[in-house]
């Protein structure tokens, strides 16, 4: 299986200090990867440096077998990358239906030739979109009045208008009830057929729920990587994760 995303040697220092180093990484098309890492782990900054919202020190990031170290967010997104944050980043005043029609790929362009609204198979994209993130119920709801969790699914239904090859979610269920979080991680499953997925999480019983392959990060470097049961037993995971008081 060919990479769809690769790191060498990625370091980045702020001050002398290095919040991500030398780390070698390989994600393949279609693979579900899990972040994991104690506070401070380097897992933000790792996820910053594949988007181009921080430049590395040294190191590449290859996406495809292209080499996209250097490049603007807004270059990388156009390449492919889709990334939801922590938090909701949803236009309040609009619908849902709106806020998956104004990310579609390419709406600007397409509204200013006047032939998108009448475009029925955008109509069916979104209509799609919505049936995945289970909100077409909602669909002319105003989104300031849908739940935490309703608008983070919305969140991810603006990253698919996106079309992304890569989608990167960092911790997609902080905040919500287990029963959300339970339906974010049904919702990542079906995401996961036709697209390669990095998530950042923190809950383990999240993890369970999704995990494949896990990648634990510590003090900026590659600790283990593994199926979750691997990672469980490994002892340096566990020394890390005892000594650091998080319970894994
Ligand atoms: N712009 C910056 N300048 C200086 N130090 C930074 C900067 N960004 C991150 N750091 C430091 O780098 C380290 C890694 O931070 P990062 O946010 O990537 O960790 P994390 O694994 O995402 O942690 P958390 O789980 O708490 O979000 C931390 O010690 C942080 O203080």
């Amino acid at each position: 299986m060919p990479s769809v995303l690769e790191t060498q040697g990625l370091t980045v220092e702020f001050n002398g200090f290095k919040a991500v180093s030398d780390l070698n990484f390989s994600l393949e098309k279609g693979e579900l990867r899990v972040i994991l890492g104690p506070n401070g782990a380097g897992k933000t900054t790792f996820m910053d440096l594949i988007t181009g919202k921080t430049k590395p020190t040294s190191g590449n990031v290859l996406l495809n077998g292209h080499n996209i170290t250097g490049l603007e967010p807004y270059q990388i997104s156009k390449l492919g990358v889709g990334r939801k944050f922590q938090g909701p980043n949803v236009f309040d005043n609009m619908t849902v239906y709106e806020n998956i029609e104004v990310s579609m790929k390419g709406y600007y362009q397409v509204f200013k030739a006047l032939f998108y609204r009448k475009n029925q198979e955008i109509r069916d994209k979104i209509h799609e979109i919505l049936q995945r993130i289970d909100l077409l119920e909602k669909a002319h709801h105003v989104a300031v009045n849908l739940s935490h969790g309703e608008r983070q699914w919305l969140e991810i239904g603006m990253l698919l208008a996106q079309d992304p090859e890569l989608i990167i979610l960092d911790e997609p269920t902080a905040g919500m009830t287990a029963e959300e979080t339970y339906k974010t991680g049904v919702l990542i499953e079906t995401l996961f057929k036709d697209r390669s997925i990095i998530v950042v999480e923190h809950d383990m019983s999240f993890v369970r729920q999704i995990a494949r392959k896990v990648t634990v990060l510590h003090q900026g470097r590659l600790l283990a990587e593994g199926s979750l049961a691997e990672i469980e037993q490994n002892t340096k995971v566990q020394e890390v994760y005892l000594r650091e008081g998080v319970h894994a």
